[in-house]
């Protein structure tokens, strides 16, 4: 099984570096990059409101002291052409923008103003604000700029979003919303509560050559509005050969700048998942999901579901005495066996067919959980384990004791909880309030929890992350085009461990397991929609597949 379209998501440090090796290669100058950065905004507002093409508006653009501000200045003049009238607002000193910016400075100053101060009078009201403050270059909480950017918010305030967008400004973010980091979409901010941090939520933000991570992850979506992103001519500069630590010119001159594993990726629909006519239940595995006892058995069983309806050939629910009478009378296709710790799992595990195992939903905190996955994973058999819910809290006093048995055919799905209780160092450095750029992201705090433990961490969220030792890293995002807000509903997660096992018994690899999991529950959400309950969404997974031509 693959994955199809890859989605390349950057930080600013790789966007830099590509940009960087291809003005090196002479395959762009940095000003050809700015101006076709400043043509993509322009294409990208009228491609999303050709009401603003149709005649000629108002702009302002608020212009910062870096290169993102150099597009500003490359918009401004771009309108002007157009027959816009354009105000051009500065922060920072003419003379100290970096050369390109100063460039389009003085272009744009050969045909319009630039105000660096706060008129009284803003003028009449425009149909497009510019945020061209600050890009990927912001290291710290931005407080005196602040006040012309809120100045003219306030002025204009953007109110509501559903009404017809001129009778309030839309407000359009050049490369990221002034003020967000763009590699963990969080806001910088100072430690004391008056920061004065800056975060407009755009209606469209214009990104280039491809989107940052901080587009799609933390508060990124919150603040972006829709997100484009601009062709600016990088094309097979990321680093489409294997060892950029060696880089021999690219087919097309470009240099891969970018190591292809370090880049993350947006997870992407999930290809083959397909039976052969040939196969047999057998060939596509046999699945063990362990449930808790009487009236704690539910959590199990949703999992279980998930896990026959992404394929598996077989699944059975081990229930220990008390929950047996509970799950015959709700098991049909699904068969159950007596499993009641440690020694009784040792023994079922002898079955070499049973190829993956669920561990967690429901079964409990304490010692007997704590034996049984320390059983399941010493088994000399390589079996794909997903660890969950009271499966990771069960380890909670001692997560080094997991660490050791952990192995890479194992996959942990914390939610932010968990997480905490496994790597609490890991989520205080995530959580702690983001005072200089780049900030500590979902993505760092992934991948480090991910070495630390030594197989795939699938961290959950509305931008899920998952994450393998290697380094090997995927976003899961339930926003923009596919929210799934019907998903944060009880015993949801148990149905993705469940989904996560079953794909795993059909032979899928962790991380692939794991990235396709999370990329189909949030489909079977979406599918369902409004109403959602946990038990819908094994029942979307047919309808999903076909979708997919599976
Ligand atoms: N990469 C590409 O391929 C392309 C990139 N392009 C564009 O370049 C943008 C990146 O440009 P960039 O690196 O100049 O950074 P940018 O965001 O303008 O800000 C840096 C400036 O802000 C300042 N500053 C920072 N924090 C501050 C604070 N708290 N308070 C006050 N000042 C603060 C900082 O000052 P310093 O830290 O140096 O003192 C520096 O002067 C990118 O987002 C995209 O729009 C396109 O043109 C073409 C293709
Ligand atoms: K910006």
């Amino acid at each position: 099984m693959g994955q199809s379209l890859m989605v390349e998501l950057l930080t600013s440090a790789q966007m830099r570096a590509i940009e960087n090796a291809a003005i090196a290669n002479k395959t762009v100058t940095g000003l050809e990059l700015m101006e076709r950065a400043g043509r993509g905004v322009v294409d990208a507002i009228f491609a999303e409101w050709p009401e603003l093409q149709a005649a000629p508006h108002r702009a302002v653009v608020l212009c910062g002291p870096g290169n993102n501000g150099g597009d500003g200045f490359v918009i401004a003049r771009l309108l002007k052409d157009w027959g816009w009238e354009v105000e051009v607002f500065l922060y920072g000193d003419p003379a100290k923008l970096p050369p390109d910016a100063k460039t389009n400075y003085e272009r744009w100053c050969e045909m319009g103003g630039v105000r660096s101060e706060l008129p009284s009078d803003l003028g009449s009201k425009p149909a497009v604000v510019v945020d061209a403050m600050f890009g990927t270059g912001v290291t710290r909480p931005l407080t005196e700029p602040s006040d012309l950017y809120w100045a003219v918010y306030e002025r204009w305030a953007v109110s509501n979003r559903s009404v017809h967008p001129f009778s309030d400004p839309v407000w359009v973010a050049v490369d990221i919303p002034s003020g967000l980091c763009s590699d963990s979409g969080k806001e910088l901010e100072e430690d004391v509560l008056d920061g004065g941090a800056l975060h407009v939520p755009a209606h469209l933000t214009v990104s280039f050559h491809r989107a940052k991570i901080g587009h799609h992850i933390a508060n990124g979506p919150l603040v972006c509005g829709k997100t484009v992103v601009a062709d600016i001519g990088l094309e097979g500069c990321s680093g489409p050969l294997e060892d950029a630590k060696h880089p021999p010119e690219g087919a097309d001159g470009c240099c891969p700048a970018v190591s292809p594993s370090e880049i993350v990726h947006l997870a992407g629909a999930p290809r083959d998942l397909g039976k052969e006519v040939a196969d047999h239940k057998y060939s596509n595995g046999h699945a063990l999901v362990l449930s808790g006892g009487e009236g704690k058995s539910g959590a199990a069983r949703l999992a279980a579901r998930g896990a026959l309806r992404v394929g598996a050939g077989l699944v059975t629910v081990g229930a220990p005495p008390s929950g047996m009478a509970e799950c015959a009378a709700q098991l049909t296709a699904i068969m159950l066996k007596q499993i009641r710790d440690s020694k009784d799992l040792q023994d079922v595990l002898e079955d070499k067919r049973l190829n993956a195992l669920c561990m967690g939903p429901g079964m409990g905190v304490g010692r007997n959980t704590r034996e049984m996955v320390l059983a399941a994973l010493a088994s000399e058999y390589p079996r794909g384990v997903v660890l969950d819910a009271d499966a990771l809290t069960s380890f909670a006093d001692d997560p080094a004791e997991l660490f050791a048995a952990l192995h890479h055919t194992c996959v942990l799905t914390p939610h932010g909880g968990e997480f905490a209780r496994l790597f609490p160092d890991i989520a205080e450095a995530l959580n702690a309030t983001p005072t200089k750029g780049p900030a500590y992201s979902k993505v760092d705090a992934t991948r480090a929890a991910a070495k630390r433990a030594g197989c795939v961490v699938l961290f959950k969220g509305p931008d899920t992350v998952i994450a393998s030792p290697d380094g090997r890293c995927a976003l899961n995002s339930a926003a923009y085009g596919r929210a799934a807000p019907w998903l944060a509903t009880a015993g949801s997660g148990d149905v993705l461990a469940g989904i996560i096992t079953g794909l795993m018994a059909r032979g899928v690899s962790a991380q692939s397991a794991a990235e396709a999991g999370a990329w189909l529950h949030v489909e079977a959400a979406r599918k369902f929609g409004p109403g959602l309950i946990a038990e819908d969404l094994p029942e979307q997974i047919p309808a999903v597949f076909r979708d997919l031509g599976a």
